[in-house]
């Protein structure tokens, strides 16, 4: 039913209307993601990218179809919530309060903790054969607001070494990207609160970026941080913290050439399709957001288990494999979703007659 809905409301040679979607993204953002290929494949679907003017009013501005954007604070807000006052209809994607929730990396991480997927039995059957599912979660972790808090045994004791720490805020600075490393106790102190302070856990130095667009969801491997090895973790002369804020930056006991030589990144097996669709799904719901990715790395002490341990919002998706028609589809999707909520109900009343 829904899929005859839908392409009864493909375009047609009748239908010539253009649609224009307006894209509120700094300049940095929009070179990665305006790219030409998006441009030309989206207007040969009737789809028009217009970069809104930050300088001017936003409703003053279009008229779009559709509203995109990344760009955060108080004015900015009030122009989203000046447009929609005016055009009720038009879709703004993502709303700002949704958002906000992912610029806390407690609040991000709780959601999954919350997600209430049963997982079918599609979803988390045993790869192994061995009857162990797949199940998923996040790494333990705890929020430190003050530097009195990281001399708290007690505040740690639920932790096990090492950890990663965390600034708190996601903002998408370069701040809230930087990251350390912490292997000893004594690590702790170089650490400049507010962060969250995170097991860190063995994982192949794979990392798997889940990708979702409204209802498509694209799954690929990335390199991530080298597991640490048993000998870093008993050497007590080794570095109490080791700081980073991309990964390719991280200074090893090996370059990371010689490291990647031994980990093939081909080598390493995806997670069931199935099951990737159902977190993304549920996050989806749960999150109320559309343009998302989600990092998620596989426990090495326990292969059937998956930890989220980052979600953010609107990310690069110019390197998502055919991100244009990706894209080109949810845009097409969000300028008709009306027509094709009427033709579904029209679907279903015609139905309902024959019977
Ligand atoms: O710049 P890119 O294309 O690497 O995209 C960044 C993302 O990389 P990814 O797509 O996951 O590889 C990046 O993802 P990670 O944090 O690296 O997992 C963020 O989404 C980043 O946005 P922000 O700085 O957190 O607001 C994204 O940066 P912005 O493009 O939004 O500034
Ligand atoms: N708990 C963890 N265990 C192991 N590696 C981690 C963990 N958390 C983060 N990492 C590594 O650090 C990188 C950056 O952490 P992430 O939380 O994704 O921050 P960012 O928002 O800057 O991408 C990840 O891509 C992954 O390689
Ligand atoms: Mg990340
Ligand atoms: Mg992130």
């Amino acid at each position: 039913m829904a899929a005859a809905a839908a392409a009864a409301a493909e375009p047609s040679s009748a239908d010539s209307r253009r649609y224009v979607v307006g894209y509120a993204l700094a300049p940095k953002k929009q070179n990665s993601f305006i790219k030409p290929s998006l441009i030309s494949r989206a207007a040969a679907r009737g789809v028009d990218l217009v970069p809104v003017d930050d300088a001017r009013p936003l409703a003053d501005q279009g008229p779009f179809d559709l509203v995109i954007h990344k760009l955060y604070g108080h004015d900015w807000r009030a122009q989203l919530q000046a447009f929609s006052a005016r055009y009720p209809s038009v879709p703004v994607v993502d709303p700002p309060h949704a958002i906000d929730r992912l610029h806390n990396r407690i609040s991000m991480l709780q959601v999954v903790s919350e997600l209430d997927v049963p997982l079918t039995d599609a979803a988390s059957a045993s790869a192994d054969g061995e009857g162990h599912r797949h199940t998923f979660g996040i790494p333990s972790q705890v929020v430190v607001y003050d530097a009195a808090a990281l001399a708290d045994s007690g505040l740690l004791a639920a932790l096990r070494f090492p950890l990663i720490a965390k600034p708190l805020v996601a903002d998408g600075s370069a701040k809230s990207h930087k990251m350390s490393l912490v292997y000893h106790r004594e690590g702790l102190r170089k650490l400049r609160p507010p962060l969250v302070l995170q097991e860190f856990v063995n994982h192949g130095g794979v990392i798997f970026k889940v990708y979702v667009v409204g209802g498509h969801v694209t799954c690929v491997k990335r390199r991530s941080l080298p597991d640490v090895s048993k000998e870093i973790l008993e050497d007590a002369a080794a570095e109490g913290t080791i700081s980073f804020s991309q990964v390719s930056n991280l200074p090893n006991q090996r370059t990371a050439e010689e490291y990647y030589e031994d980990m093939r990144l081909e080598d390493a097996v995806m997670p069931p399709t199935d099951f990737v669709n159902e977190i993304a799904g549920g996050l989806r719901r749960a999150l109320g957001l559309q343009l998302f990715n989600f990092d998620m790395i596989r426990d090495v002490r326990a292969g059937n288990r998956y930890l989220v341990i980052d979600i953010n919002y609107f990310p690069g998706y110019a390197k998502m494999p055919g991100y244009e028609i990706v894209l080109t589809d949810f845009f097409w999707d969000m300028v008709h979703k009306d027509d094709v909520a009427l033709k579904e109900e029209e679907q279903q009343s015609n139905h309902a007659v024959v019977k």
